[in-house]
């Protein structure tokens, strides 16, 4: 079979006012988490796929096409793309079918045809029975479902995702990305986010941006594990633990440890990760007795005095976490870089994710 030719985005354009200056690709079929800080150039990163925003200069190439670049421009409407927003802005005025079916109708599917195409989407998405519905009808959740199926039913080349739940309450949150992580799975994506939960359920790869530059482009668990800026660490804040799945509910690592938790998504065999915050982890010298706890054996390999808590860095053969310890307790375990130690975390402060 030939091999395919390139990637299926290829950003390298600049942004004059802005000083926005963006150069990144993306494989077909992988989700891309943008990430940085305020004014970092996220917005102007998908404003540029989108078509909502034309380049000064460089070019945007999506599927080997050239959809901005010098003297071309294709407009949003002339690029197939499925766009998820914080709200889902549906359209008011429509019942919950004819907003889904919009999108393919306008690509010049027939009018059955469309609404049967919605329909397979919202039954998708966990609306089926909601087609009839009026928009004003819907939850924000189940308004934000009507958006991904909107989004989806235009077999879209490139799915943008600006945020897609900070504007939901944190209870409609996990359902809906176990949902996202399902129906996007194949589809080219990028994803803009704040919060490093969304990485770890959705994302394939983390491209960073700082003052309108992709800064670093690497691996989740690399991202997580190997932070190699301060916004970085302070972005993922969360210990990572890489392995294979071992049943529903546990993370066997390569050294042959297992670290049990709890999995918001089923676990299904293969890769998989153990993540839990610094705080959850206390050190020992030696193994406390009986304990119903995780415990991993670790070398410490840096202290970091971090006012109210000292953060110590730990080597869990090969892999990297930490653990947030009060001063007075590294004083009485008197720690140096070298010294083998007990990491203990409690299951239930452990979540389990499957790894893409
Ligand atoms: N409409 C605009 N006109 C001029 N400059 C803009 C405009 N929108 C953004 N900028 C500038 O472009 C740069 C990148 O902004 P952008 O909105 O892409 O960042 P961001 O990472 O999305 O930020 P946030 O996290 O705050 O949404 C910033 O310096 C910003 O001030």
């Amino acid at each position: 079979m030939p091999e395919l030719s390139g990637p299926a985005v290829r950003l390298d354009a600049r942004v004059d006012a802005r000083d926005v200056e963006l150069a990144l690709t993306v494989r077909e079929g992988e989700l891309l988490a943008v990430v940085g800080p305020n004014g970092s150039g996220k917005s102007t990163c998908i404003q540029l796929l989108a078509g909502a925003l034309r380049p000064d200069s460089g070019t945007v190439t999506l599927g080997g096409v050239v959809a901005a670049g010098p003297g071309v421009f294709l407009p949003p409407h002339r690029r197939r793309i499925g766009y998820l927003e914080q709200r889902p802005l549906l359209f008011p005025h429509l019942g919950v079918v004819d907003n889904v079916a919009f999108g393919p109708r306008s690509r010049g599917l027939p009018a059955a045809a469309a609404r049967r195409r919605a329909g397979v989407e919202l039954e998708a998405v966990g609306l089926a029975g909601f087609g009839g519905r009026r928009v004003h009808e819907l939850s924000g959740g189940q308004a934000q479902r009507v958006a991904i199926a909107r989004a989806l039913a235009i077999d879209p080349d490139l799915v943008l995702l600006d945020e897609p739940f900070a504007a939901l309450d944190a209870a409609a949150t996990p359902e809906l990305r176990r949902l996202l992580r399902e129906r996007l799975r194949g589809l080219t994506t990028v994803l803009v986010t704040h919060d490093p939960l969304d990485v770890l359920a959705l994302a394939d790869g983390v491209a960073h941006l700082a003052a309108g530059r992709v800064v670093l482009r690497d691996g989740v668990d690399a991202v997580f594990q190997w932070p190699q800026t301060r916004f970085l660490a302070d972005f993922v804040g969360l210990n990572l633990l890489h392995g294979t799945a071992e049943g529903a509910s546990a993370v066997r690592l390569p050294s042959g440890g297992v670290v049990a938790g709890l999995a918001e998504v089923d676990l299904r065999g293969g890769g998989a990760r153990a993540v839990f915050p610094p705080g959850a982890v206390s050190l020992f010298r030696d193994a406390p007795h009986g304990s119903p706890r995780n415990e991993l054996p670790a070398v410490v390999t840096g202290v970091e005095d971090r006012g109210l808590v000292q953060r110590v860095s730990l080597d869990v053969a090969g892999q990297r976490i930490h653990a947030d310890v009060t001063p007075s307790a590294l004083r009485e375990l008197s720690l140096g870089n070298g010294d083998a130690v007990v990491a203990v975390v409690k299951a239930t402060q452990v979540t389990l994710h499957p790894a893409s």
